[in-house]
């Protein structure tokens, strides 16, 4: 059985041109001119893209006394309605806990998916422990190790957990991710505003000034330099970190950052809103900015500087949010997106000149594909890749309403907003998922992507900083000892 696609223009990270793709077995084996097959999806007046790669999800993460409402289900239906056909998922052990024993329970639960997936695992704690069992993270195809430099009490590491954690990394050809924020600082101001009588949804963002995600990710810059590793920084919010990351990347420091779709689009005015439901969906770590920091990561996606877009899809029901009712520090954090991260960056970046459609396909899909060494098989229209792929028609639109959501919550962020340029067709490996909107993606049809270590920018970094390592000066005639 053969799929074609045709009649459209291919669009990946560095190409635009004319062509059919033609699919077997999951794969794409031919692009070319007047394809046939036993299928065929017409992709006229459509692109034809790499499908979305969306590196940062929590489905059913155990969070901050409740359980994220979307699952492996739900959520990679979201995933597959917006054009994403790939999500990386953060396995996260309890402090205390295992990395293998929370492995397997995300391994339990991804049975369900919809399109595939791999994790990152995350470290919430530190001993000999971890440090032996992220060799056979490692071993099994999981290459990237998440750390919170937040959630003080909970989920955060310190500096020395960090350092350790990170030289472990560099030893094992992993790349460390961090969520960058000065968890100290949050606490303090946390219990000042609530002293203060300041309970709100709103005091939340007051909570996280710029500067708690600007110094934290510079820490963390430094750190991973000084352990010989690569870093990247996920939910990149504003300038300061921004600045950080741009600048260590001018330095020749190995560093990626990941902003966003929420914070390129969304403003700290949601926060003043009256009804304080609406202000405590839109709570999440980082906090939305003010358009200032908005323009910064436009930039930094168009300059280069920032890497990829992401959602940090981790939704709660309003009833879930209702935990934080007169103390804005228990309303669990984080906000959905999986369906609306392509259409709403298309939208916003592409349609408004922005970004060019290969910058689209590079920050939403091959970019991240080469940062987890999972490119060309993901992330690429080539043949031999995996057929995963989004037919974007640039002139399919919608309102975005919670009411046709697959996700599982009873809002959406971006209720109301207009989107232009909608899927036509998304194929995860080579399985027809989607239908302008009607869905045919079947439970179970995701598989674990296993990641290799030790990918081109790890390896070139060990090799320079082998290079430079500090080295004993041999002497001949040494002075006898003044003493
Ligand atoms: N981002 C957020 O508020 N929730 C999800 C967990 C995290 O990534 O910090
Ligand atoms: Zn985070
Ligand atoms: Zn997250």
């Amino acid at each position: 059985m053969s799929t074609v696609i045709k009649g459209g223009t291919i669009v990946t990270a560095d190409l635009s041109y004319e062509g059919d793709v033609r699919i077997e077995g999951g794969r794409i084996v031919e692009i070319g001119a007047n394809l046939t097959g036993d299928e065929v999806l017409d992709a006229s007046g459509c692109y034809v893209m790499p499908g979305g790669i969306d590196p940062h999800t929590h489905l059913e993460m155990p969070f901050m006394g409740t359980y994220s409402a979307d699952d492996f289900d739900s959520g990679t239906r979201a995933a597959l309605a917006g054009g994403t056909t790939m999500v990386v998922d953060f396995a996260l052990p309890s402090p205390g806990q295992g990395l293998l024993d929370a492995l397997q329970m995300w391994d339990n639960k991804s049975t369900r998916a919809h399109c595939d997936y791999s994790f990152h695992m995350a470290v919430t704690w530190w001993s000999e422990q971890v440090f032996n069992e992220m060799k056979e993270v490692v071993d099994r195809g999981i290459t990237t190790f998440k750390h919170f430099m937040a959630y003080k009490g909970a989920l955060m590491v310190n500096d020395d957990e960090l350092f350790a954690s990170f030289q472990r990394c560099a030893e094992l050809g992993a790349i460390p991710l961090v969520h960058a924020e000065n968890g100290d600082v949050v606490a303090e101001l946390s219990a000042k505003l609530l002293a203060a009588g300041n309970n709100g949804p709103e005091a939340h963002a007051y909570s996280r000034p710029p500067q708690v995600e600007g110094e934290a990710t510079n820490r963390a810059i430094m750190i991973a330099d000084m352990a010989g590793v690569p870093l990247y920084v996920v939910h990149v919010s504003c300038e300061e970190s921004h600045e950080a990351i741009r600048r260590a990347r001018q330095a020749g420091k190995r560093v990626w950052g990941e902003p966003l779709i929420q914070h390129l689009t969304l403003d700290d005015s949601e926060y003043a809103n009256p009804d304080w439901d609406h202000a405590a969906r839109r709570v999440m770590s980082p906090p939305f900015r003010n358009k200032a920091h908005q323009d910064s990561l436009w930039a930094g996606l168009a300059a280069g500087s920032l890497s990829c877009v992401a959602t940090d899809h981790c939704a709660f029901t309003t009833d879930q949010k209702r935990y934080g009712v007169g103390d804005f520090t228990k309303i669990p954090n984080g906000t959905g997106g999986l369906e609306d991260r392509l259409p709403m960056l298309w939208t916003q970046g592409v349609a408004t000149g922005r970004l060019t459609p290969q910058e689209f396909v590079a920050v939403t899909s091959t970019n991240i594909a080469k940062i987890l060494n999972i490119y060309p098989r993901k992330g690429a229209i080539l043949a031999g890749a995996d057929a995963d792929i989004v037919v974007l028609d640039p002139n399919r639109e919608k309102v975005i309403s919670a009411k046709t959501q697959q996700s599982a919550i009873d809002y959406n962020v971006f209720e109301g907003m207009t989107v232009k340029g909608l899927p036509r067709f998304v194929l995860s490996r080579g399985k027809v998922s989607v239908t302008e909107g009607a869905m045919s993606s079947e439970e179970g049809h995701g598989q674990f992507v296993a990641r290799t270590p030790a990918g081109p920018v790890n390896k070139a970094l060990s090799s320079w900083k082998e290079l430079t390592a500090p080295r004993k000066v041999e002497r001949t005639g040494i002075p006898a000892s003044g003493v």
